[in-house]
């Protein structure tokens, strides 16, 4: 089966594109396989590029302990490069079907290649019910959640998938690896949870690091950075246009109006192809 890793600002991802193979029989099985980083491809998980009927192509996304998420915003932009540049869809807009819609993506082409993505990422989710989440409030906004013996601040978004976003003085000194599991699998999150703590530095500028459903820490989220910026100007922390810097580099996103679109900017690479022995 031809593979082909790809990333979005270090949240790599091993691509199969089943437009000229079969589709794998287990994609759950084959993304805890491939994504094991020393007996494996090695990666944050398994994205599936497959023909679509209603756009140019549909996504699925596992994680690496082979869950499946509804989005992966890193991972989309991946795909409209893939689209672009292997041949399936050339042209500088694409449409992609994903678990939350479909969704249209502009490409920055450079030299024949697909270098820059903008993602109509779609309407943030605010009803805790469709998060879904547990905590109070409609959104949960800076709503209290205790862990551990603290007490933190959170307020959730969905983007399709579920996000949780806590802001700190110093997102570089907070125990993610510890605290990162106890929050994805917290009961008020019945379907687990993404995690982010944000530091603000300005109105338009925030750092973030991620502990992310099904894969731990990663190098960025895409969706995240989405979830970030609605939080940002749900608590009246930053302005409706941010650039966020992750540990794999920075991303773009811009919430123009409550009831519109986020949208998110920022690159697409390809690593390497392969063959893996079976399906
Ligand atoms: N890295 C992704 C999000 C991947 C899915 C997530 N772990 C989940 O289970 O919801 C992104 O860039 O958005």
């Amino acid at each position: 089966m031809k593979f082909t890793k790809m990333h979005g600002l270090g949240n790599d991802y091993v691509y199969i594109e089943t437009f000229h193979q079969p589709e794998p029989s287990d994609p759950s099985l084959l993304a805890r396989t491939i994504s094991d980083r020393h007996f494996g491809v090695g990666s944050d998980g398994l994205i599936l590029i497959m023909p679509s009927r209603q756009a140019d192509a549909r996504m699925r996304m596992f994680n690496a302990d082979g869950s499946e998420g509804e989005m992966c915003g890193n991972g989309v932009r991946c795909v409209a490069k893939y689209l672009h540049d292997h041949g399936i869809a050339r042209k500088e807009r694409v449409t992609v079907e994903t678990g939350r819609g479909v969704l249209s993506l502009d490409l920055k082409i450079d030299q024949g290649e697909a270098k820059l993505v903008r993602v109509d990422m779609g309407t943030p989710i605010l009803r805790a019910a469709e998060i879904p989440t547990l905590l109070p409030g409609d959104p949960p906004i800076d709503a209290p959640l205790q862990v551990d013996g603290q007490t933190f601040a959170v307020t959730a978004v969905s983007m399709g998938n579920p996000h949780a976003i806590i802001f700190v003085e110093d997102s570089a000194a907070f125990p993610l690896e510890r605290l990162g599991p106890l929050i994805e699998n917290h009961p008020m999150f019945p379907r687990r949870v993404n995690l982010h703590v944000v530091d603000v530095f300005g109105p338009e500028e925030v750092r973030m690091r991620t502990w992310e459903r099904g894969s731990g820490i990663t190098l960025a989220c895409g969706t995240g950075a989405c979830a970030v910026c609605v939080a940002g100007v749900l608590t009246g922390r930053t302005s409706r246009r941010i650039l966020a810097h992750l540990p794999g580099g920075d991303l773009q996103l811009e919430w123009p109006e409550p009831s519109e679109s986020v949208f998110m900017t920022g690159p697409a690479t390809e690593v390497f192809s392969g063959e893996w022995p079976a399906g």
